[in-house]
């Protein structure tokens, strides 16, 4: 399943097909020299999109993906190298690889295959990983990749030129096997895994509170992008002949990054412009390297002219153009207008089916964080068709109780269950399966996604996906944003950012809702309504809600029984005018009674 409008894929498609056939067709007649600098362009485009693939859609830069186009080039290399010349170069091959021969797509299936099952091996212990500290865990994985292929003299040749392999890549070959990565690549972005992986981008604890398994959409980019680097290497092995390790270390994955940086990492389009500017540059500045001659006068060689232009457009991307030249949107989604909404769901009660009747509860909940004791010793339920309201000065531990319910944070001391399923030590995502949305004080939107594919991403990612496109839609109608589905959330005022997210949990079909702090930063107007809509859609639709807020009269006329905590620990329960004259109350909120 896809995640966009047809029309915008059946342009793309449309697009990547025609361009690289009419540049094709301009390169055959054109000579020699230009079929070679367009096919050394496509599997160069390979790789870009392969690394753009993962980096792009998961946000952590990787620089070991030279790693894969190397195990990739090797694998097809030896897998077609001939006997003949297997026994010449290489004598101590074991032999079932020394009497191999395949041809030429035979060996790039295989070494595709063989690839992936190393980056999946990788990706396991790499998935454990945040942030910088996984993108130098890539790099380390460069290294050490390098390094194998050194030592192991028997098998590569070593730090030696691995030549004999046979020259099958074509520039026909390059075409369609590029033509065959781009489309893979962004149908990959626009189904629904990339756009759950996009989303963890944008915020991963968001992500997660909606139903997302971020590590396992991570590594589903990381196998499939080291997929299509295998591709690639093994159509440059192919298209050289010779290679040696380091044609798979620290300048190429440099010259990658370039292009992906400068055309931006997000998209495909990106990817093909970062190509294109860079493989111009390249090309223009290697004309001048060795000195040339301006109107009479000769400029001397200046060594490393290429690097420095690619240097100083780069830095011109970083000020400029943070995202890439390109942006953050694929170049269709410019010209075709995003989604709208259907006709398909009109009401918000048709929809949503309690997932679990069962009560939520926390028993005993002390959370720690060193020495401060954030929440002390407190018990909560909460119940379907009830809304139950949490209170208490700043700094009372509100949050962090509704975080160790959701399973952002795992409790110190306590348990949190749901009947008879015990949800203490759950993630978030698994929490959401089991019909617990929320929404977040310091709004967690995926920013420069679409309103409608804030809310699509949480009905594919909880209930199984079942009924998807119509409990987005209803969600986006029920509060009231139908107008917005098209703009990036990241566009839309706090108001309506604050009921794109209650949309968004209401899309998870939750039959229990927490709310933190949904009418902070709105004005009184906007928090009235706000109420209206809470009140329409709990009766309508029986659900459980805990809010938090500091809006008492929001509290008050919302809530049927009220939880007030101070310092960490519970001072009162009870409903709205027990809890107004409870002295205790009064005290901790006024300082005296
Ligand atoms: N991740 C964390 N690491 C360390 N301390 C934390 C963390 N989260 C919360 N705290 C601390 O725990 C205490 C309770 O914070 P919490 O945010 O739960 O209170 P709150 O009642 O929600 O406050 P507010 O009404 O201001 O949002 C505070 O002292 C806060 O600084």
């Amino acid at each position: 399943m896809t995640t966009s409008p047809a029309r915008h894929l059946i342009a793309s498609l449309l697009g990547i097909i025609a361009l690289s056939l009419i540049a094709t067709l301009v390169a055959t007649t054109l000579g020699p020299a230009s079929e070679r600098i367009l096919t050394v362009f496509f599997i160069s485009l390979i790789a870009v999109v392969g690394m753009g693939l993962y980096s792009g859609n998961s946000g952590i830069l990787s620089f070991g993906h030279l790693s894969f186009m190397g195990i990739g080039a090797y694998v097809s290399g030896l897998l077609t190298l001939p006997a003949q010349m297997k026994m010449a170069t290489l004598p101590k091959l074991p032999d079932w690889l020394a009497g191999t021969e395949t041809g030429f797509l035979t060996a790039v299936l295989i070494a595709v295959l063989v690839t992936s099952v190393v980056a999946l091996v990788v990706g396991l212990a790499l998935n454990r990983l945040e942030g910088s500290a996984a993108t130098i865990a890539t790099l380390g994985l460069l290294i050490i990749t390098h390094g194998v292929i050194i030592g192991w003299r028997d098998v590569t040749r070593g730090s030696q030129s691995f030549f004999g392999v046979p020259r099958e890549t074509t520039l026909w070959a390059a075409a369609i096997f590029c033509i065959l990565a781009l489309i893979t690549a962004r149908l990959y972005r626009d189904s629904v895994s990339g756009l759950r992986l996009r989303a963890g981008r944008e915020n991963a604890i968001a992500a997660s509170a909606v139903g997302v398994n971020i590590r396992k959409e991570r590594l589903i980019a990381w196998v499939l992008s080291a997929a299509i680097m295998a591709l690639s290497g093994a159509l440059i092995g192919h298209f050289l002949g010779a290679f040696s390790p380091k044609k798979f270390y620290f300048a190429d994955t440099f010259l990658l990054l370039a292009m992906l940086i400068v055309g931006g990492m997000s998209t495909v389009t990106g990817a093909i412009t970062g190509a294109v500017t860079i493989t111009l540059v390249t090309e223009v500045l290697r004309r001048f390297e060795g000195g040339f001659n301006l109107a009479g006068l000769e400029m001397p060689a200046v060594f490393g002219t290429t690097q420095i232009g690619i240097g100083l457009i780069i830095l011109f991307a970083m000020f400029r153009k943070p995202e890439g030249l390109a942006g953050l949107k694929e170049l269709e989604e410019r010209f075709f207008p995003a989604h709208k909404l259907g006709a398909a769901a009109q009401g918000a009660g048709d929809t949503v089916k309690n997932v679990d009747p069962a009560p939520l509860e926390g028993k005993n909940l002390t959370m720690r964080f060193g020495g401060l004791v954030a929440v002390k010793d407190v018990s909560i339920t909460v119940s379907s068709g009830e809304i139950l309201g949490l209170i208490g000065p700043n700094g009372s531990g509100k949050t962090t109780l509704l975080n160790m319910l959701s399973g952002v944070l795992a409790p110190s001391e306590g348990t949190v269950l749901r009947g008879n399923t015990d949800l203490t030590n759950a993630q978030p995502y698994e929490v959401a399966n089991h019909g617990i949305a929320r929404t977040f004080q310091n709004i967690r939107l995926f920013d420069t996604l679409t309103v409608y594919q804030n809310v699509l991403i949480a009905a594919l990612s909880t209930n199984k996906g079942e009924r998807a496109t119509q409990r987005c839609e209803v969600a986006i109608r029920a509060m009231g944003i139908g107008p917005h589905a098209g703009s990036d959330a990241n566009t839309l005022s706090y108001g309506d950012q604050r009921r794109v997210e209650i949309a968004r949990a209401l899309a998870c079909e939750p039959s229990l809702l927490f709310l933190d702090e949904p009418a902070a930063g709105m004005n009184r107007e906007e928090t009235d309504d706000l109420m209206a809509t809470l009140q329409k859609l709990t009766r309508e639709l029986g659900l459980g809600v805990l809010i938090v807020d500091h809006d008492l009269k929001l509290i008050n006329q919302l809530c049927d029984r009220i939880i007030v905590l101070n310092e960490g620990a519970e001072i009162a329960q009870g409903d709205p005018a027990e809890i107004r004259k409870n002295p205790a109350v009064i005290e901790a909120y006024l300082g005296h009674s």
